[in-house]
């Protein structure tokens, strides 16, 4: 195992950093129902982290005290060297962590560039007041946030859409403007909640190589619940397991492929 302040080069290539987020003995309850127990590990920089685990092993909740929506009751969340107070979602949003969702969350009826210029909005320095009174500089905000948004529809190759309403859209592109809002927030981290679900083949391939593309070219930090199993090992430089809230493994996918308590627990059986 690497030690956790080297940096390193994968074989692909890719320089992997430092730790920049770790979750530490975190403990999350609903009522009566331990959703995690007691689970530690790190995400490093630059690498692509995946949370794998059958229905109900507590991926989601995972995600959600990583994007400050649940505030465990043990445990600290440790980011950029520091442990993270409980805050609310849209600060933790401010600190660079972006996020996209299992159901997609867009706003159906607004046109893809309105839907990613939302993403830039936790980003935005000059509130209601300010663009008032200094109009100016309200207005070359907005310039450059008009400015990233289209970088990110063009990287994400999807400009000839960009004045469609999404409702319009198919269900594949529909993900991938839900990324391009994530990235239009320029993310240190990357939380993709199931990227793939309901995706064909093609689709998936193409969600893929945006996945690694983003992170090469940005350096994003990404940590993805993914059920597709070949997806999670082709993308992926670590994996943690998760089964009924409890860590059950981590480590690279081959390590993971070749743990029998994750072969038992999940891999080894059907899934979706
Ligand atoms: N808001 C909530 N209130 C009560 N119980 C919850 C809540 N959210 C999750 N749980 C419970 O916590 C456990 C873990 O759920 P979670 O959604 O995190 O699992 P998951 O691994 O993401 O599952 P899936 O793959 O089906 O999305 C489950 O027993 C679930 O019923």
């Amino acid at each position: 195992m690497k030690d956790q302040a080297d940096s390193y080069v994968t074989d692909d290539g890719r320089t992997i950093g430092p730790t920049v987020m770790e979750m530490k003995n975190i403990t999350l309850r609903f009522g009566g129902v331990e959703a995690i127990k007691d689970i530690s590990f790190d995400i490093r920089e630059g690498e692509i982290r995946a949370i794998i685990g059958p229905n109900g092993a507590g991926k989601s909740s995972m995600l959600n005290v990583i994007s400050g929506f649940y505030v465990p009751q043990e445990g600290e969340v440790w980011y950029k060297g520091a442990q993270r107070p409980p805050m609310k979602p849209y600060q933790v949003a401010q600190q660079g962590i972006a996020r996209t969702f299992q159901n997609i969350a867009l706003f159906e009826g607004m046109s893809v560039l309105d839907n990613v210029m939302t993403g830039r909005l936790t980003q935005m320095k000059s509130g209601l007041l300010a663009q008032s009174l200094w109009k100016g500089k309200a207005e070359r905000e907005e310039v450059e946030n008009r400015e990233i948004a289209e970088k990110v529809i063009d990287f994400l190759e999807i400009q000839a859409i960009r004045k469609t309403p999404v409702a319009r859209l198919p269900y594949g592109l529909k993900k991938r403007v839900e990324l391009a809002r994530a990235l239009a927030a320029e993310p240190t981290i990357l939380l993709l909640d199931e990227p793939m679900a309901g995706m064909n083949v093609e689709e998936k391939e193409d969600m893929s190589r945006f996945i690694l593309d983003v992170n090469d070219e940005f350096g994003t930090t990404i940590a993805l619940i993914e059920h597709d199993m070949g997806v999670v090992m082709d993308l992926s430089d670590r994996v943690v397991v998760m089964d009924y809230g409890r860590k059950i493994g981590d480590g690279s996918p081959h390590d993971v492929r070749n743990n029998q308590e994750v072969i038992d627990a999940y891999l080894g059986v059907a899934h979706e």
